[in-house]
């Protein structure tokens, strides 16, 4: 069967037509949600939108059945006089109805923003309409339009299988509300629901539920509003949701996509799921409906440049494309000709196939939902402006809508069948006699490749006419040959199969009665007056069949008049345009063998005699001429007419590129910023990574630190504890053992932890005695102490080095040296410890080895005197920078701040980097003396800068008189070269 041919309302007596209203398509615009990266400036839906996402109220289950069959005017798609109106349902405030994109309002019935959810969506679009349309018998279709990757897949079906999602689409709510009000109906009505899947690819139509979905299939058009159907699709009869919703699954998985720039699964097909509801009314006073919902998902405009495919994709595109701008161009050809109805306007349905298939819908019988869907982004703002441009003009599409119904009768449904077939055979044959008419009339538009078009038309249909003849021939004589079959069976078999309903009614009477009659014995009479009643209806029904009969056959004869009528005007157009042919292709041999056709003019004007032929045979070009000439006019016309409206397109398509290409010019810059900032931000990520690794293992030094910090307090705890009674003796002791001020290595670099003043004493004697060893041993053997690991002796950088008799006094001087002698004014220094001792505490600058070979205080010229690596050691600075200090200012802060916790950091730094391990107060005092020098450094360049050194230049270090006024100079172990200390 075909799709469509139950929703065909036929203009026959039976089927209604009494109820035929118009409706214009009504268009709503769904705002998809933005995508990552993209911006949206332009783009403003008007109005406040406060949903309810809920289904509309359910009616009592008496309203949902018309009392009285067809009486009241057809409801609009979801505003049915019963349904709530919009603002009525749940919570539904109001819907925005207006749309801003730059610049221009556009209105609609409802604009959706992006924040919508399927289901408010599908509440507010579509509301009840499945029952207030469908099940009251009016054809349906939901479209859904837009750009590639706009949503329109996204609305109408979001394909999941199982109970219904929150995430899923139009065509999965549809299927549902069908069948809830197959429930709610089918008490009083068998109701059929049937369905099929097609998609449109490439300029083909396929069946996406056959077995071979990628067979190609032929679209038949009866013309005239009688449908089309797709031959060779098949219909499904459907039981329960669950069974469509699964042949709806396999055909949307089935349908064909691809991946494109734009949308990384985009239809590359049309999609068409059709639902074709039949409803027999169990009372036969009722009327028999039928209705088709169609819900269509386009394939989606797009620029081949934007989505940037190749290869065959371009060819799909290309197509796409096509078949949209052929249904744009019937849109605005329909919105003009409801806008002016006085001017016969023709609308190029057959210009594509989709626009042939979906003529139904768009100015059709059909109550239609257009959803167009927009992307809000800035960089579509051209496509959806086409969109919503093409959305507002197909607003006014007025389509015709009726009830596809059928009035009760006493009919069989065979009859009914018989009379439908009969009513659509009858349509054609107006049709095709229209035509022959209009061909008469217009006789002067006839040209030769319209005549031939016209040929095969009539060819086509007169098969296609043939075919249907013959069926229904087929069908008479089949249905002639049963009912003569059942007039002789009628009394000796009670189950005839076509009985008329009160025939078999007596029947069962009578076996009733025959059966009741062994035990109530009725009169005889009776009997015989009831069986002669019942055989007189028999008659009457018997003459009504054979009046139906004969009427049926009278009109298959006419119908074979008609038919041969038709073949005979045929042959005579076919004669025609032979004859036609012939008569060019003389009058072309004429003109080019008569060389005489001039001289002919010639001769009359000057008043010659014309021969008689020769007379006519101007007589007869000239006419044809003339004829010729208002051909040519008239085509010429089209062709203008023609040639404007490409003009007008291609102004339009020029503007459209022109803004393009602006557009990309901007997203190409746009994609060099993000590229440039891309890099800032790795190289800012990298170097933020660096710092993070920094400052995690600071974190991890701290942690050790603390747990060491710990460990210490709690050994100084113990300690003080044990000490307590020794402190009221001797409290000068305690408060040497200050950790901030280190004073408590007057006597050498090598300071110990806080001990005992006994313990202190006798540490520092033994150092004293070794250092005066070493110096002695120094002086004997002038070694160079830079390689020796062992002790070292070292003096002044820059300051004269000291003869030996200078070192043998500074040995005396030593040994006499006694606590509280007064500083020595000489400003001559050396410096006397093991190297290590030197290496850990002492700064880099000017330290010298006392055999004259200068270490360490060689600066690369241009270096920053006042940075941490002209100062300090490299270690020093290492560990100084593991802990985040990078200049003499930051860790002047550092040790003001926070010593005690450097010198812990220190000392687990150390023993990380394996170097020799070194007590907590070593390392604090080490610190200081860093930072005393850092100090002495700093002010120094700044008094140099003060006197106007322009590269002020590093000091000496150890010239005694920059650390005059430190009144721990001491700490940094430098003595005077004549051995006393210069500060206590
Ligand atoms: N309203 C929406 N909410 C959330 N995501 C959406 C919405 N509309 C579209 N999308 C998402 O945008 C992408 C493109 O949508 P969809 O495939 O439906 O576009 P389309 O118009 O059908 O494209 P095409 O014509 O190329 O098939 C999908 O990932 C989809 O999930």
């Amino acid at each position: 069967m075909s799709a469509s041919s139950k929703f065909e309302s036929s203009p026959g007596d039976s089927v209604r037509c009494d109820e035929i209203k118009a409706s214009n398509v009504r268009v709503m615009v769904r705002v998809r949600p933005l995508k990552d990266k993209e911006r949206c400036h332009k783009l403003k839906v008007v109005g406040d939108l406060q949903l309810g996402d809920q289904p509309p109220t359910p009616r009592r289950r008496q309203s949902r059945i018309p009392t009285k069959p067809g009486l009241k005017s057809p409801p609009s798609l979801s505003e049915h006089p019963d349904q709530p109106s919009l603002k009525q349902q749940g919570n539904v405030i109001g819907v925005p109805k207006q749309l801003l994109l730059t610049n221009r309002l556009f209105h609609f019935d409802a604009v959706f923003p992006a924040d919508t959810t399927q289901s408010q969506l599908y509440h507010t679009a579509l509301g009840n309409a499945i029952e207030n349309n469908i099940f009251k018998g009016y054809n349906m279709t939901v479209l859904a339009y837009g750009q590639t990757g706009s949503g329109k897949t996204h609305t109408m079906y979001n394909g999941t299988s199982g109970p219904l999602q929150p995430s899923d689409g139009i065509v999965r709510r549809a299927i549902s509300d069908l069948f809830r009000c197959q429930e709610l109906y089918q008490a009083d009505y068998k109701i059929t629901i049937a369905m099929n899947c097609l998609e449109l690819f490439n300029e083909e139509f396929r069946d996406l539920l056959s077995d071979a979905p990628d067979e190609s299939l032929k679209m038949r058009n009866y013309g005239n509003g009688h449908g089309v159907t797709i031959e060779g699709s098949q219909n499904f009869k459907v039981h329960s949701w669950e069974h469509a919703d699964e042949l709806v699954h396999v055909a949307a998985t089935r349908r064909a996509t691809g991946s494109t720039q734009m949308n990384t699964q985009s239809s590359r097909s049309h999609a068409i799921y059709t639902f074709i509801v039949t409803m027999e009314p169990r009372d036969r006073a009722q009327e028999a409906m039928s209705a088709k919902l169609t819900m269509v998902d386009l394939a989606g405009s797009e620029q081949i440049k934007k989505s940037g495919v190749v290869g065959s994709q371009q060819k799909e595109s290309i197509n796409i494309n096509k078949d949209l701008f052929v249904l744009g161009k019937v849109v605005s050809m329909l919105a003009e000709k409801s806008t002016n109805e006085t001017t016969s306007v023709h609308i190029p349905y057959r210009d594509s196939k989709l626009t042939e298939y979906l003529q139904d819908s768009l100015g059709g019988n059909c109550f239609t939902l257009l959803i167009a869907c927009i992307s809000p982004a800035d960089s579509h703002n051209d496509e959806s402006m086409n969109t919503l441009r093409y959305a507002e003009r197909s607003r006014s599409i007025a389509n015709h809508v009726k009830r596809n119904s059928v009035r009760p009768s006493n009919m069989s449904p065979a009859d009914n069948a018989l009379q439908l077939e009969n009513n659509r055979l009858r349509a054609e044959l107006n049709e095709v006699r229209k035509r022959l008419a209009d061909n008469k009339e217009n006789p002067g538009t006839t040209n030769l490749s319209h005549i031939e078009e016209k040929i095969r038309r009539a060819k086509e249909e007169a098969r296609a006419t043939r075919e249907s003849c013959l069926n229904v021939a087929n069908q008479v004589s089949r249905w002639r040959d049963r009912r003569a079959g059942n007039t002789k069976e009628i009394f000796r078999t009670p189950t005839v199969s076509i009985d008329p309903p009160e025939m078999q009614t007596g029947r069962n009477l009578l076996q009733e009665l025959t059966m009741e009659g062994g035990d109530v014995l009725r009169p005889k009479l009776e009997l015989t007056r009831e069986l002669v009643a019942l055989s007189n209806q028999i008659d009457q029904k018997r003459s009504e069949l054979e009046s139906l009969e004969r009427s049926s056959l009278n009109k298959l004869d006419s119908l074979k008049t008609q038919i041969e009528l038709e073949e005979s005007k045929r042959d005579e157009l076919e004669k025609e345009v032979s004859r036609m042919k012939h008569r060019i292709h003389l009058m072309a041999t004429n003109l080019r063998d008569d060389k005489s056709f001039p001289q002919i003019f010639r001769s009359r004007s000057e008043g010659d005699e014309i021969p008689g032929d020769v007379e006519m045979k101007v007589i007869s070009t000239s006419t044809w001429k003339d004829e010729r000439l208002k051909e040519v006019e008239a085509e010429l016309k089209r062709v203008s007419t023609e040639n404007k409206l490409l003009k007008d397109q291609k102004i339009e398509l020029v503007a459209t590129k022109k803004a393009f290409s602006l557009q990309v010019d901007d997203i190409l810059k746009q994609c060099d910023e993000v590229r440039e900032k891309n890099v800032q931000l790795t190289k800012e990520n990298e170097d933020l990574k660096a710092t993070l690794a920094k400052v995690e293992e600071r974190f991890k030094i701290q942690e050790a630190s603390l747990g060491e910090e710990n460990d210490c307090l709690k050994k100084r705890l113990e300690d003080l504890e044990m000490r307590g009674s020794s402190d009221t003796e001797s409290p000068s002791s305690t408060s040497s053992s200050s950790e901030d001020r280190p004073t408590d290595v007057d006597n050498n670099v090598v300071a110990g932890d806080s001990n005992p003043s006994e313990e202190k004493d006798e540490e520092h004697s033994t150092q004293k005695e070794t250092l005066i060893r070493l110096l002695e041993k120094a002086v004997e053997d002038n070694v160079d102490c830079a390689d020796s690991l062992a002790s070292s002796c070292f003096s002044m950088s820059e300051a004269p080095l000291p003869s030996n008799d200078d070192k043998e006094v500074y040995i005396d001087n030593m040994k006499e040296m006694k606590e509280d002698d007064p500083p020595c004014k000489c400003g001559v220094s050396s410096v006397f410890a093991k190297k290590e001792y030197v290496v850990f505490y002492l700064p880099k600058i000017g330290v010298t080895c006392s055999c004259g070979k200068r270490r360490e205080d060689q600066l690369p010229p241009d270096s920053d005197p006042s940075a941490l690596r002209s100062i300090l050691r490299e270690w020093q600075v290492d560990f100084l920078e593991s802990t985040g200090i990078q200049d003499c200012v930051d860790f002047l802060h550092a040790v003001k701040q926070r010593k005690i916790q450097l010198a812990r950091e220190m000392r687990v730094w150390r023993k990380k980097k394996g170097l020799p391990s070194m007590k907590t107060q070593s390392c604090s005092i080490a610190i200081y003396i860093w930072s005393r020098t850092c100090r002495v450094v700093l002010r120094n360049l700044a008094e140099q800068k003060a006197k106007g050194a322009t590269k002020p230049s590093r000091p000496n270090f150890l010239d005694v008189s920059l650390f005059s006024d430190e009144a721990s100079m001491s700490t940094i172990g430098l003595r005077s070269a004549c051995g006393r200390r210069t500060f206590v």
